[in-house]
C-alpha cells in the first residue's frame, strides 16, 4: 500500500480580484520531503505558498494535508517570510520573540524557559536570548525567526524567500543550518525562492510555475546525494545539469 502524502494540492485554482492567479496546480509531497518552487517574477510562488498554509482558500479544487482540506492556518504549518525584520515583534527580545509562539500554542509557562534554550542553540543563538531585534545581525535575525516557527513543532515548515535579504556567505550558512534542522526533525518543507541554485542545493525536488495563470509547468526530482556540501555538490554534473534545465525553463516561461 502507498503512504498517504503529507501535503497535496489538488486541482487548486486560485482567482483574486476576479483574477486567476493560480491555475489547476497539482503536485503531492511525501512526508520528510523539501520541495522548492521556482519561477519568474509574479508567476504566483507567494500565493501559492499562502494557499498551503491556509491563509487563502481555493476557488476550485483543493489544499489537504494528512488527507483533510486547509480550510485556515494551523499551528502545525509555520511560516518563515523573507521580511524578518516585519515577521519579529521589535518590543520583545528573542527569549519574548520566541515564547510568543509557545503561549499561542497553549505551552505552560513552566516549559517553556528549557525548550526557548534548546530552541536559541539549534539556530546557532545560543547566549542570545536578551537581544532584542533590533540588535541583531539579518542572519540572527531570520535565525530567530526559524526558531519561533520551530517553537509550534510545525510538521510543515513554509519557506518564503527566507534568506533572499542576506548576505551571500550569510545565506550560504543558513541553506546548511536548515539542511541540518530538516533531516534531524523529518519536517516537510515547502521553499520558495528564485535562486535556482539554491533550489537545487536544498531540494528533494524543484516544481517550477509557469506564469499568467500561474500553473506547473515542471516537476524535477533532485538526485543529488545527501548531506549536501556548498562545493562539491553545486560541483556535482548532475547540480550543472539541473541548473542548465531550470534556467532553460526560466527563459522559456518568459518568452
Ligand atoms: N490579493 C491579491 N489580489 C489580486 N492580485 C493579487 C493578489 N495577490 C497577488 N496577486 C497577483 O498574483 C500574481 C502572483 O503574485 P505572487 O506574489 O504570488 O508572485 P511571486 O511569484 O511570488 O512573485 P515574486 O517572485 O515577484 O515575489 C501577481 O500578478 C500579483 O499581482
Amino acid at each position: 500500500m502507498t503512504e498517504a502524502p503529507k501535503f497535496a494540492f489538488a486541482s487548486a485554482t486560485l482567482a483574486l480580484g476576479g483574477k486567476t492567479i493560480l491555475q489547476n496546480i497539482t503536485f503531492d509531497i511525501a512526508a520528510g520531503d523539501f520541495v522548492c518552487i521556482i519561477g519568474a517574477s509574479g508567476c504566483g510562488k507567494t500565493t501559492a505558498l499562502r494557499l498551503a498554509a491556509g491563509l487563502y482558500q481555493p476557488t476550485t479544487g483543493e489544499v489537504r494535508l494528512d488527507s483533510h482540506p486547509m480550510t485556515a492556518p494551523r499551528p502545525d504549518v509555520a511560516i518563515v517570510f523573507q521580511d524578518y525584520g516585519k515577521a519579529l515583534l521589535p518590543w520583545r527580545t528573542a527569549t519574548g520573540n520566541i515564547s510568543l509562539a509557545m503561549e499561542a500554542g497553549g505551552v505552560p509557562k513552566a516549559e517553556r524557559g528549557d525548550r526557548i534554550a534548546e530552541l536559541l542553540t539549534l539556530v546557532g543563538l545560543s547566549g542570545q536570548g536578551e537581544k532584542y531585534p533590533g540588535e541583531m545581525s539579518g542572519g540572527m535575525q531570520q535565525r530567530l525567526q526559524i526558531a519561533r516557527c520551530l517553537a509550534q513543532n510545525p510538521s510543515v515548515l513554509l519557506m518564503d524567500e527566507p534568506f533572499g535579504a542576506l548576505d551571500a556567505m550569510t545565506r550560504q550558512g543558513l541553506q546548511d543550518e536548515v539542511l541540518e534542522l530538516v533531516a534531524r526533525s523529518g519536517t516537510t518543507v515547502i521553499f520558495v525562492t528564485h535562486d535556482l541554485e539554491e533550489a537545487i542545493y536544498l531540494g528533494d525536488r524543484v516544481i517550477g510555475l509557469l506564469p499568467h495563470p500561474g500553473r506547473v509547468g515542471i516537476d524535477v526530482p533532485v538526485r543529488l546525494s545527501r548531506p549536501r556540501d556548498q562545493l562539491t555538490t553545486r560541483e556535482d554534473p548532475e547540480f550543472l545539469r539541473l541548473r542548465r534545465e531550470l534556467f532553460d525553463f526560466i527563459k522559456g516561461s518568459e518568452a
